[in-house]
């Protein structure tokens, strides 16, 4: 039951923030001075000269060793911080280019559908919140689609190559100081993978930690921010990692009629993010604050919502429940608890108990508060998986319009490109040079299992050359757009 929070004068809010988010300055503090000056009121000088020509040098030393050493040894305990050095986004070469008219005449000549599903297809690609700027690779452009496996691997190395060079141009790293390197592709997995096909092109070093990560879905662009974290938490400090998100859009390619199989074509496009990250903060634009997981797949109707599957006639393609809107909204609210818990201010997490307590152990008939995390957040990435899954973010977090921007444009100029789309929101924000300096992002990432997977940075440095040499170089002067459903229906 996620609804409106209260409402608190808007005077009075900012007031409540400030005393309960700085209880300690604003109790505890003048409770211990007065404390102090009233025993030192009772005692007087010259007992309390006395008392501390008294004190003997260990002592004098034990307060000072003992918080110092204590400290070093919680320090050394805590695992190391990850930053983020830099990342880069592929823009697809313009022959890839698709428009929607050009998908909708596609879908007009295609030689498996009925009337009913071009009408479909036609409405969807109309509604889906796409532009006409997304791209696709060369073999969706022939009528029928001519997906072989060297095309698969022809568009992986296209969109992988293009970030990853861009990533090199602008950090100035060689490729052989890479030490570790993780990649994600949920649905198109050649062999040698594509983790190979990197340490081929680059010519890595032999002794590289590798791994490839198939078949999670949108969300694990955040699984593989987890596994490279962990990786460089256990080598030597200021080791270095190359992660690459992406997804073949092969998967899109579907010989048959059923509706939610035939969905995938007017969501899914081509792109690729390549983050460089390091345990080292020399170069670092972003701390790697928290990583929260959540995977509903013990529950049934979560597990069979997204799939590869055949259809009753044997063509396989991608599959897309009905309930997936639901089934991403009840996994959002289990990760926004435990973000939640991490990240919110005492304000919001007390107003939280008070409603909390209020509806469920008072039985009183109001709203469960819903916390601002505009509070703890200044910017969000929301997975641009499609219109109605921005929306219901949106409403569910009770978050503006100006707060899920990024996605919507996101999702307008590049389509769903799957688990690199938050990349791409991130650079359309700082395109827009909307990131400063201590301000937090949340990656909210969602995909097949289901998973909802979060990731919280922290901005230690803006981008300087904000949009030139990102992927919204050409375009970021064209956004924000309003009504874009309207605009392209
Ligand atoms: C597709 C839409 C843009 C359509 O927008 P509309 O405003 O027209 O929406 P709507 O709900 O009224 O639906 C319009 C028509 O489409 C049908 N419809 C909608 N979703 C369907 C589905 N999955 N399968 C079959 N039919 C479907 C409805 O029944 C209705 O049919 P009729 O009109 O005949 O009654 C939107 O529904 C949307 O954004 N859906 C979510 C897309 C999605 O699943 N994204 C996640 C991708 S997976 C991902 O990103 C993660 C991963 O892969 O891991």
């Amino acid at each position: 039951t996620m609804a409106s929070p209260p409402h608190l004068n808007k005077h009075l809010k900012p007031l409540f923030q400030l005393v309960v988010n700085n209880l300690l300055v604003f109790v505890a503090a003048p409770l211990t001075a007065t404390m102090v000056l009233h025993k030192a009121a009772q005692l007087g000088p010259e007992e309390i000269l006395s008392r501390l020509h008294g004190l003997r040098q260990v002592h004098v030393l034990l307060v000072v060793f003992l918080p110092l050493s204590l400290a070093t040894l919680y320090l050394m305990s805590r695992p190391r911080s990850v930053y983020l050095i830099h990342y880069a986004c592929c823009r697809p070469k313009s022959n890839c280019r698709v428009s929607i008219g050009s998908s909708v005449e596609n879908v007009r000549l295609s030689p498996y559908l009925d009337d009913g599903g071009v009408d479909f297809m036609t409405r969807m690609l109309k509604r889906s919140g796409l532009g006409d700027q997304t791209y696709l690779h060369p073999s969706f452009h022939y009528i029928p689609p001519r997906c072989s496996l060297s095309d698969g691997r022809d568009e992986a190395e296209q969109v992988i190559f293009a970030a990853v060079d861009d990533l090199f141009a602008k950090t100035c790293i060689s490729p052989g100081a890479i030490d570790i390197l993780v990649t994600n592709c949920s649905g198109f997995n050649p062999t040698p993978s594509l983790a190979d096909i990197v340490v081929n092109k680059y010519k890595l070093r032999a002794d590289i930690r590798s791994v490839h990560i198939s078949g999670m879905g949108c969300s694990a662009g955040v699984i593989s921010l987890e596994v490279v974290r962990n990786l460089l938490q256990a080598a030597p400090q200021g080791a270095c990692a190359l992660m690459v998100s992406t997804e073949g859009t092969s998967i899109i390619n579907y010989a048959g009629k059923n509706r939610g199989m035939l969905l995938p074509y007017a969501l899914f496009r081509m792109g690729a993010a390549a983050v460089l990250l390091s345990t080292s903060k020399s170069m670092a634009r972003f701390r790697l604050m928290h990583i929260v997981r959540t995977l509903t797949a013990a529950h049934d109707r979560a597990y069979m919502c997204i799939s590869m599957k055949e259809d009753h006639e044997g063509e396989t393609g991608a599959y897309l429940s009905k309930d997936l809107v639901s089934v991403a909204g009840e996994a959002l609210k289990a990760n926004i608890k435990e973000v939640g818990s991490l990240v919110l201010p005492r304000s919001e997490k007390l107003l939280f108990a008070i409603s909390f307590i209020a509806r469920k152990v008072l039985r009183r008939k109001i709203k469960l508060y819903v916390p601002d995390f505009r509070t703890a957040f200044q910017h969000f990435c929301i997975h641009s998986g499609g219109r109605a899954v921005i929306d219901a973010v949106q409403s569910s977090l009770s978050l503006s319009d100006r707060d899920v921007e990024p996605s919507r444009m996101t999702l307008h100029r590049f389509g769903n490109t799957s688990s690199s789309s938050l990349w791409y929101e991130l650079a359309y924000i700082e395109a827009k040079r909307r990131m400063r300096k201590g301000h937090r992002v949340w990656m909210i990432g969602f995909g097949s299992g289901f998973k909802c997977n979060s990731a919280v940075w922290q901005c230690i440095r803006p981008a300087n050359n904000t949009a030139a040499g990102t992927p919204w170089a050409d375009s970021i002067h064209l956004y924000p757009l309003n009504n874009i459903s309207e605009e392209t229906g």
